[in-house]
């Protein structure tokens, strides 16, 4: 088969609607428009995404420079002797600083979708960095302070915490890791996540991966995780669920419309679900 034939076939397969299972998130993502720029995320047409990488607080404060723009288009997008597509070059970003450039995986989905499971999988792999936000919030309100209090209050009703808190989480991890390719999983969780994040870090994400799950999967697993979790019940998982459809997937959508999701069926065996991922990971 030629590759431009699976190329065809691979956008296809994502034009169809998600999970046609009955209370699945995907059944209020649909408004997602899948066909339009999901081919663009099956790894396959990387040149599509508008790549940016860069530098903490450089970007924002303007001191970035772009040797060149990101191509556009598969045409100059070749083949692995795998059967894979293999990504072009990536455009070169040059701090002017000289620091060392971000990128950034966010790593999305309801609650219990495997986003925890799937990225565990990538860090071992690949050796990035792993910032779970909801991990990093969880370590927060074990400290004890009055923020630490509101964060486990909010969590434990299934809200989201105000984003001046996880971001300075996260940029505090980031810094410390002294690494620059990270996962950033559970994050951004709203608008005001996703834009303050963005304006603050000057960071545009690489790639999100979108995990999608029916409601009913998600539950049984919420149900069964075992962690001891505060919010693992069936009262703040219903709140979970329904921030997750109001607020959550608004910040997918916007993501979709730039060509950076790739959305993957989550309701299949944590081996069959890695399997498409690290495909997406590997070029990065
Ligand atoms: N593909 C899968 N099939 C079955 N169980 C899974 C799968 N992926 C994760 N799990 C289990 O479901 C629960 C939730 O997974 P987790 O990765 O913590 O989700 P999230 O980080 O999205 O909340 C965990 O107990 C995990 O072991
Ligand atoms: N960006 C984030 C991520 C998580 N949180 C809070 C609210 C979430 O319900 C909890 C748990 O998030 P986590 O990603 O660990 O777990 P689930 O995906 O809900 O299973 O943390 C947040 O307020 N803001």
């Amino acid at each position: 088969m030629t590759f431009r034939r699976r190329l065809v076939q691979a956008a296809v397969a994502l034009a169809k609607p998600a999970a046609a299972s009955r209370g699945s998130v995907a059944t209020t993502a649909a408004a997602i428009q899948h066909a339009t720029n999901s081919a663009a995320c099956t790894g396959l047409p990387r040149a599509q995404f508008p790549w940016a990488k860069v530098s903490l607080g450089f970007a924002a404060a303007g001191l970035m420079t772009v040797a060149e723009p990101p191509s556009a288009g598969c045409t100059s997008t070749a083949v692995k002797a795998d059967g894979q597509a293999a990504a072009p070059p990536l455009p070169a970003v040059k701090p002017q600083d000289g620091s060392v450039s971000h990128k950034v995986v966010f790593v999305l989905g309801g609650p219990g979708s495997g986003k925890g499971t799937q990225s565990a999988r990538l860090v071992e792999e690949f050796g990035l960095v792993h910032l779970s936000a909801g991990d990093l919030l969880r370590a927060h309100m074990k400290s004890g302070s009055p923020e630490g209090q509101m964060v486990a209050d909010m969590i434990k009703d299934g809200k989201i915490v105000p984003s001046h808190v996880t971001i300075s989480l996260l940029q505090q991890a980031m810094d410390n890791s002294g690494k620059h390719k990270f996962l950033i999983d559970g994050f951004p969780r709203n608008e005001e996540n996703r834009s303050s994040f963005e304006s603050q870090t000057g960071i545009q994400p690489e790639l999100v991966l979108f995990f999608d799950c029916p409601e009913e999967v998600m539950e049984r697993r919420l149900l069964g995780r075992n962690e001891g979790r505060t919010d693992d019940n069936m009262e703040t998982i219903r709140k979970r669920f329904k921030v997750f459809i109001e607020s959550s997937l608004p910040v997918i959508q916007h993501y979709e419309a730039l060509g950076k999701v790739a959305r993957i069926n989550a309701d299949r065996s944590a081996d069959d679900i890695y399997k498409e991922v690290r495909r997406l990971v590997v070029e990065l």
